[in-house]
């Protein structure tokens, strides 16, 4: 479980994230959704530690985060945003295997245990062809997929995701969320697509200026009101006549 207390954070006196309370339970998959710049990468970057919070408290089961290292950390969470362009090159194993790095002390060897993990790391995620290409020459999905494969190198219970299917193709996203679902692990996603979160989250949390404004499942959350409310748009909730699988369409509120 992790559940983040009163969370706030300040950057040169700008509240960004605004008292956030949140408990997010083991297995599930939350889609972190709200307009640009509400705070959704802010929040998740708060509980990666790549920003500091301002205030109040994030707990890991019941650690506090200020407790622990960030060696531990990453044991504990492993991270894939939607930025993976690197100044450097190296191969898509050697990129998997990175993912490794928390269980390591400086020049300790790779087992065959970390070895097998990257190899298996790699089959999760449809790439295992890949293992020898140069990362820099891949595509952008392809790209995802393997720093995927080096989240799930780092066996962690927690996985967040920022924003990782924005740059791709309706094929890519589905595939990369289907892995994500199958991997039966807790994951905390920033979604712009509502459509994607509706399909493959089982929570919600909708945030607007750095505030929670909805909390609940994906039936409770994904609303006509609560989209109005968030991006002020018009909505209507679509289920599919035969699957019963439900979409949002939209329309500009003066269309
Ligand atoms: N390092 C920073 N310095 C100053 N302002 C920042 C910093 N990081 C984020 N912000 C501001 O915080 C607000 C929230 O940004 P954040 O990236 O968390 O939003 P978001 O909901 O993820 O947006 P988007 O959907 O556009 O990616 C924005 O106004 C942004 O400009």
């Amino acid at each position: 479980m992790i559940k983040l207390e009163n969370l706030s954070l300040s950057i040169d006196r700008i509240n960004i994230l605004n008292g956030i309370d949140l408990k997010i339970d083991k297995g599930d998959l939350i889609g972190i959704i709200g307009p640009n710049g509400s705070g959704k990468s802010s929040l998740l970057r708060c509980i990666y530690r790549v920003m500091k919070k301002s205030g109040g408290k994030i707990y890991f089961e019941d650690k506090d985060i200020d407790n622990l290292s960030i060696k531990d950390t990453s044991k504990k969470l492993a991270v894939v945003s939607q930025h993976n362009e690197y100044n450097f090159d190296f191969t898509v194993f050697d990129m998997v295997m990175m993912g490794r790095s928390p269980y390591k002390k400086f020049l300790d060897k790779d087992t065959s245990y970390d070895i097998d993990i990257a190899l298996n790391s790699l089959e999760t995620v449809g790439m295992i062809d890949f293992k020898d290409r140069n990362y820099s020459s891949l595509s952008g999905g392809e790209k995802q997929g393997v720093i995927l494969a080096r989240a799930l190198c780092q066996k962690a219970e927690y996985l967040v995701l920022d924003e990782p299917t924005n740059h791709l193709d309706i094929k890519h996203q589905l595939e990369f969320m289907e892995v994500v679902k199958n991997l039966n692990i807790t994951v905390i996603a920033a979604i712009h697509d509502l459509n994607i979160a509706l399909k493959y989250c089982n929570k919600i949390c909708a945030i607007k200026e750095g505030k929670v404004v909805a909390y609940g499942t994906k039936e409770e959350v994904i609303t006509p009101k609560i989209i109005s409310k968030l991006f002020g748009v018009n909505s209507k909730i679509i289920a599919d006549d035969e699957t019963g699988i439900k979409s949002v369409a939209f329309t500009l509120n003066h269309i």
